[in-house]
């Protein structure tokens, strides 16, 4: 979509607020081309004394009274459309958010964050301004010029009006090239300012990484180079804004000199009034604003195409995890993963190569196996984050891409490695997966996953904050604060993505307690975990162990150990390890 129809689109939207600024518009034009005529008149009316001293207070009445009448209608009319023109900025904030809140990792893995965010702020108020200033100076700036024009050529004299406008042609053609001069370096200065951004995001978000490393003098140099690399950007823009200035200033000079020129002869050959002259040297003057006018709306739009430019893709971007199911309700019946592989773009091997795994309901799968062996990867094909390109995922009967995702996220309660809190309560960070959870039911699922005795050591309890703005919580402390969340929200597939690895053994003991009693209440509640340490998969109704993305081994625990392949090495070196530690 071009500008234009974007905010051609927008105006038609909301074309009752730029009709009455337009009307107000025309008062303001109407009244600033009298003056001129009003001052000429007295001016003339003097000279052959024909004014009383109470005509002159009169018309010096009259012109105050169109003054105030300008200031007024200017300002109603500004205010008026800027109400208007922010909305476009969040209309496109909306539309830009709710773009993004539906894509998938693969999307985000491809986009930077400190450039989604420059994109929402930056380059939206370009667009915006070209929604609101650009039409207030372009309305304003087009209505001046015609009824200023219109006065010089019909009011005053046509011939002055001709001469004058001899030099407007190659002011034109100036603002034609500096005008492309400014959407390249507008583009540039927008794209500097992203990775500006970016970088301010990255390092304050990795703020404990860099100074733990020591890389703050890296860091700030790396800032620094960034920032002055924008500065300069945005210092190339406007040089070549702060070049139609000279262009207005040369063609107004070119102008009166032609004006006077001629205007001069006219008066000294009584062809002309010094009145008429004085007004047309005023209007001439008028000229000046619909000029630098013009110069600001292109510079305005300009900005707001390179803005539009870059955020076009993000809002037509295809959605990574496409939402084409139907259905609203998991059917009952087994969880089924047919010869599925996957493999992430750009990468060299298959994450997961042929996994097939049937879980009925109710049953608990525990997911095991070296770094890299596509645990991960199998827990976001359940949760569609990832598609196989072969193979089949069914859930009730119906392949999982025929529910609406929604639907899955409800039915789905997922627990990822690095856990994220928000800045909120304690409280309220565990109840995000079910808003209308009372005190009782959150602090309940806090004591299932065995962070309630740690809340009440905090200063204000459930209430303490954490997350950006609060207290930080330990690894362990966070884990457990989602795990918390993910069972208050009584979907029925449970996902733990190595969930427990910052908590304790004993710790780790009485969640999996805790799990079971909840198992035992709600028999139809499937969990995966995936876990590096075994002891989490132990009572797990069926192990699996992945490698290079394949099954290599499949059982239950007494039997993966008959088996003594890597499960069996792995938990005696577990064992091993755990025994060196408690002693
Ligand atoms: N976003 C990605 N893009 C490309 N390759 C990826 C991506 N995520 C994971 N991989 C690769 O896919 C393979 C499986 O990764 P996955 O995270 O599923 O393993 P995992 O068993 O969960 O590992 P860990 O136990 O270390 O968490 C690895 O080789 C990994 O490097």
């Amino acid at each position: 979509m071009s500008l234009a129809s974007l905010v051609g689109g927008f105006v038609l939207r909301h074309w009752k607020a730029y009709a009455s600024s337009a009307v107000m518009l025309v008062g303001v034009a109407v009244c600033s081309v009298w003056v001129p005529r009003k001052v000429g008149a007295m001016i003339d009316g003097l000279a052959a004394h024909r004014l009383s001293n109470h005509d002159l207070t009169i018309q010096i009445m009259q012109l105050l009274a169109l003054g105030v009448a300008i200031y007024v209608l200017r300002v109603s009319w500004r205010i008026r459309l800027y109400g208007a023109a922010y909305r476009l900025g969040v209309e496109l904030r909306t539309r830009l958010y709710a773009r993004l809140s539906n894509q998938g990792p693969a999307f985000y893995q491809k986009q930077r964050t400190g450039d989604l965010m420059a994109l929402g702020t930056n380059d939206i108020d370009a667009i915006e301004m070209a929604a609101g200033e650009a039409m207030l100076a372009g309305f304003d700036g087009t209505l001046t010029l015609v009824m200023v024009l219109g006065v010089m050529l019909l009011g005053v004299d046509w011939r002055l009006a001709c001469i004058a406008l001899l030099p407007f042609p190659l002011m034109g053609l100036a603002f034609w090239y500096i005008s492309r001069h400014i959407h390249t370096a507008e583009t540039d200065s927008l794209k500097r300012f992203s990775a500006l951004n970016d970088h301010v995001q990255e390092s304050l978000s990795g703020v404990r990484t860099v100074r733990a490393l020591g890389l703050e003098k890296r860091s700030a140099e790396q800032f620094s180079a960034l920032a002055g690399q924008a500065a300069n950007a945005s210092f190339n823009a406007h040089k070549w804004e702060a070049a139609y200035e000279p262009a207005v200033g040369l063609t107004l000079a070119a102008a009166s000199t032609l004006t006077l020129g001629l205007g001069g002869y006219l008066v000294w050959n009584n062809q002309l009034t010094i009145g008429a002259l004085t007004s047309f040297t005023m209007y001439l003057g008028q000229l000046i604003w619909p000029m630098f006018a013009a110069g600001w709306v292109l510079s305005l739009i300009e900005r707001g195409r390179a803005g539009l430019a870059r955020l076009q893709p993000m809002l037509d971007a295809p959605l990574s995890v496409e939402d084409e199911g139907h259905l609203d309700r998991i059917g009952d019946g087994p969880l089924v993963l047919r010869d599925v592989h996957f493999q992430y773009s750009g990468a060299e091997r298959l994450a997961l190569d042929g996994v097939s795994v049937a879980l009925r309901p109710g049953m608990t799968l525990g997911l095991v196996g070296p770094t890299g062996a596509g645990k991960s990867t199998l827990l976001r094909v359940l949760l569609r984050q990832a598609t196989p390109q072969q193979g089949s995922v069914t859930w009730g009967g119906h392949p999982l891409a025929s529910y609406r995702l929604d639907a899955l996220r409800a039915a789905t309660s997922w627990v990822p490695q690095e856990s994220f809190l928000f800045s909120a309560s304690i409280a309220e960070n565990i109840a995000l997966a079910r808003p209308g959870a009372t005190r009782a039911e959150i602090e309940h699922a806090a004591g299932m996953a065995a962070i309630h005795d740690d809340i009440l050591r905090f200063p204000q309890g459930y209430d303490t904050p954490v997350g950006e703005k609060g207290i930080t919580l330990s690894g362990g402390q966070r884990q457990r604060v989602a795990i918390a969340r993910s069972l208050l929200a009584e979907s029925s597939l449970l996902l733990l993505d190595d969930a427990l690895s910052a908590v304790d053994t004993g710790t780790e003991t009485r969640i999996l307690e805790h799990l079971a009693e909840l198992r035992a209440a709600r028999p139809e509640l499937t969990a995966i975990i995936a876990s590096h340490r075994l002891s989490a998969v132990v009572n797990a109704d069926l192990i699996v162990v992945l490698k290079d993305g394949r099954i290599v081994e499949s059982g239950g625990h007494e039997e993966l150990l008959r088996l003594d392949g890597w499960y069996a090495s792995q938990w005696r070196y577990q064992q091993l390890e755990a025994s060196l530690d408690a002693s």
